[in-house]
């Protein structure tokens, strides 16, 4: 009789839900566990070449085909030379190995010649990630590198360990019979020699390293917009963090390019986390930065800063231009409206970024171009800014590309709103931001330009007696390229009063490769070629040194630009400034007239004429390099084109 009370069930008790039920319409997931539920998640990326479209020559191969050539790539760039150390390369990340486990057995088998002693790492497998995306890249640097976080703008910010800058006197260059003759050597050059041996064991040593991790990662991107002068580089490294570096640096390949890659003009092993031995021929440090011309490869040993890949390539392509006759430059480069384009000469910190990126222009680089026949082109993909101080106000474009995908080098930011903070020099005063050159949204794409119509030099004088902006004959010019000077203050380090003169051959010393005046000649037959006119500009104090004097206003090095490209700058009065034999204008459209003149703006006249004398003195001494060397190709019309000091 109780029963009857249930059977009748008016008691609004729901009915229980069955899988499937959709009472709102709101459809649920067709995954029956929480593992396939995940494997839902990301599907397949596309294939460039759609299925069905008629094979094109370059893609006559199948996917898988591919696939294994470029392991097979992959797997002779990290061969070991000295014994069967496999590696057995295997796309993909090991943390994810069980997915990937089909994917082995198409490794190729390696044949083992019993004369070859096998090691432990030949029976191991090297996981390679290759041309991983930001977003890949982001996950690998978060979960696996210390020092890893995601910014309030969605930056990477990384740490680059204990080298914060790049190492010039730790780079060697092989000497051999052919770069014995082809260099510059000796005094004032960059390239400091090792033999082919001991760069095989420093080869050897970064390749050990490399394989003996769990994944290495591999960027295949290329250098230089010039599509007739594009070089394939490959870029080995162990670190997510170098390899978001590169992929924003480098030329970003598209997946068709990617699938054709074939071999590299050039690889770099960056194995900057393992060091050099001290005990190898030539080491003097624990940090080695090797290039092999005749091998094509770098290997980097005992640092971690990112600056010093992109720089290396920079000096391969200081050697393999100008066997093409195209100049390499260590420039930035923009275009106005109406194609004109302006070289922006200077070394690290004059402004070359920073006075590039012009929202009124077309960027097309920032710091590494080449200048051919048919005009000029960016070596690059990206830009790498100093962000020490930055602002949004003064650098709205460069502050505006601080975003997802760029990577923050050793900046300091909030612990918990991540907002970072360009004015601490915790880290270092060289913090840096490396971004993709389309995060700038004026850039002219592709990186390509007609022939030069300004060729600026830039000096950030901290002595404070060149003026703000100076119009340069052709010998004057050259006399500035092959100077190279600026001067910085110490900056880090405390009671240091006196600035510090630095000289560095065509503003890029580090890197080139061949004497200077090989560049130089080259450069001012250019310019002759296709009228261009060579400028000074102080980028650095006024109004006396550093200590009592300050650094000319961004805002008035902007106006001073402004005139050059116009060309308004052209059809002004100029005076010859004594010593230098500087022409300045005496007039520019919004800055002050009397700061042109330096002299006006110290109040201490005779403290202007000692420092005036004293730099040219050290312009002086610093040119007799250039023309009592041996490689004495200097005219005595560019000689005649520097200070000249009247004996009293
Ligand atoms: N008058 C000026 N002209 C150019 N840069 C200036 C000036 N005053 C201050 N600066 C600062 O100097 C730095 C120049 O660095 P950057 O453009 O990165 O040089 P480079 O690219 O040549 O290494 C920037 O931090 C910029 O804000
Ligand atoms: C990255 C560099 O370039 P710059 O300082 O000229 O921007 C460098 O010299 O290490
Ligand atoms: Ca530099
Ligand atoms: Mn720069």
């Amino acid at each position: 009789m109780p029963t009857s009370d249930n059977a009748g069930n008016g008691n609004g008790l729901a009915k229980i839900q069955q899988l499937g039920d959709n009472e709102e319409g709101r459809p649920t997931v067709k995954a029956q566990t929480i593992d396939e539920l995940h494997s839902l998640q990301k599907k397949k990326s596309a294939p460039s070449t759609p299925k069905g479209s008629l094979p094109t020559s370059a893609s006559v191969f199948t996917e898988e085909e591919r696939n294994k050539q470029q392991l097979e790539s992959i797997s002779a760039s990290l061969a070991s030379l000295t014994r069967e150390s496999g590696p057995k390369v295997v796309k993909g990340d090991p943390a994810a190995r069980k997915y990937e486990a089909s994917r082995v057995e198409h490794v190729p088998h390696q044949i083992l010649t019993p004369t070859i002693a096998v090691s432990d790492s030949a029976l191991k497998f090297t996981h390679v990630l290759y041309n991983l995306s930001p977003a890949e890249l982001y996950e690998q640097a978060i979960k696996y590198e210390k020092g890893s976080f995601i910014t309030s703008t969605g930056a990477l910010a990384t740490l680059s360990g204990a080298k914060t800058g790049r190492c010039p006197r730790d780079k060697r260059v092989v000497k051999d019979e052919v770069t014995e003759n082809e260099l510059w050597w000796g005094k004032g050059s960059p390239n400091i020699e090792m033999d082919e041996h001991s760069f095989m064991v420093n080869r050897e040593r970064a390749v050990d390293y490399l394989n003996s991790l769990d994944k290495v990662f591999v960027n295949d991107q290329f250098l230089n917009w010039d599509p007739e002068n594009k070089i394939k580089v490959r870029i080995v490294s162990a670190r997510a963090y170098h390899s978001l570096f590169m992929h924003n640096m480098c030329i970003r390949p598209t997946t068709e390019e990617l699938e054709n890659f074939g071999t590299p003009d050039f690889t770099i092993y960056n194995a900057g986390q393992f060091p050099c031995n001290r005990y190898t021929h030539y080491m003097t440090s624990s940090t080695s930065i090797d290039l092999s011309l005749a091998r094509k490869e770098m290997v980097i040993l005992g640092t971690q800063y990112a600056g010093e890949m992109k720089k290396g390539l920079f000096s391969v392509m200081h050697y393999l231009m100008p066997k093409r006759k195209i100049l390499s430059l260590h420039s930035g480069c923009n275009m106005g409206k109406g194609g004109d384009v302006a070289l922006f000469f200077g070394l690290s910190g004059t402004g070359k970024t920073t006075l590039s990126t012009d929202h009124n222009r077309y960027l097309i680089g920032d710091d590494e171009h080449c200048w051919s026949e048919s005009g000029v082109s960016n070596i690059e993909g990206g830009c790498y800014a100093k962000c020490i101080d930055l602002s949004r106000e003064n650098e709205p474009d460069i502050w505006n590309a601080i975003k997802f995908g760029t990577v923050l080098e050793n900046v300091v930011f909030d612990e918990h709103f991540r907002e970072v903070d360009y004015t601490d020099k915790s880290v270092t005063e060289n913090t840096r931001a490396a971004y993709p050159i389309d995060y700038i949204p004026n850039v002219k794409l592709p990186c390509v330009g007609p022939h030069p119509k300004n060729v600026i030099l830039l000096a950030c004088d901290a002595f404070g007696v060149l003026p703000p902006v100076s119009k340069l004959s052709l010998s004057q010019t050259m006399y500035h390229f092959i100077s190279g000077y600026t001067a910085l203050v110490a900056g880090t380090e405390e009671g240091i009063k006196e600035p510090q003169a630095t000289f560095s051959a065509c503003f890029g010393a580090a890197f080139i490769m061949l004497h200077p005046t090989k560049y130089a000649a080259m450069l001012a037959e250019k310019m002759q070629n296709h009228g261009a006119t060579g400028w000074l500009v102080n980028t650095g104090w006024s109004g006396g040194s550093y200590g009592c004097g300050s650094r000319i206003k961004l805002s008035y090095t902007r106006k001073i630009i402004d005139a050059i490209h116009s060309g308004s700058l052209l059809d002004v009065e100029y005076k010859k400034t004594e010593i230098f034999g500087l022409e300045i204008p005496t007039e520019v459209e919004g800055v002050p007239s009397e700061i042109l003149e330096p002299e006006n703006t110290w109040s201490d006249k005779q403290a202007y004429k000692e420092t005036l004398l004293k730099l040219a003195g050290l312009f002086k001494n610093n040119f007799e390099t250039f023309t009592y060397g041996e490689n004495n190709q200097v005219t005595k019309e560019i000689l005649a084109a520097g200070p000249i000091i009247h004996d009293a």
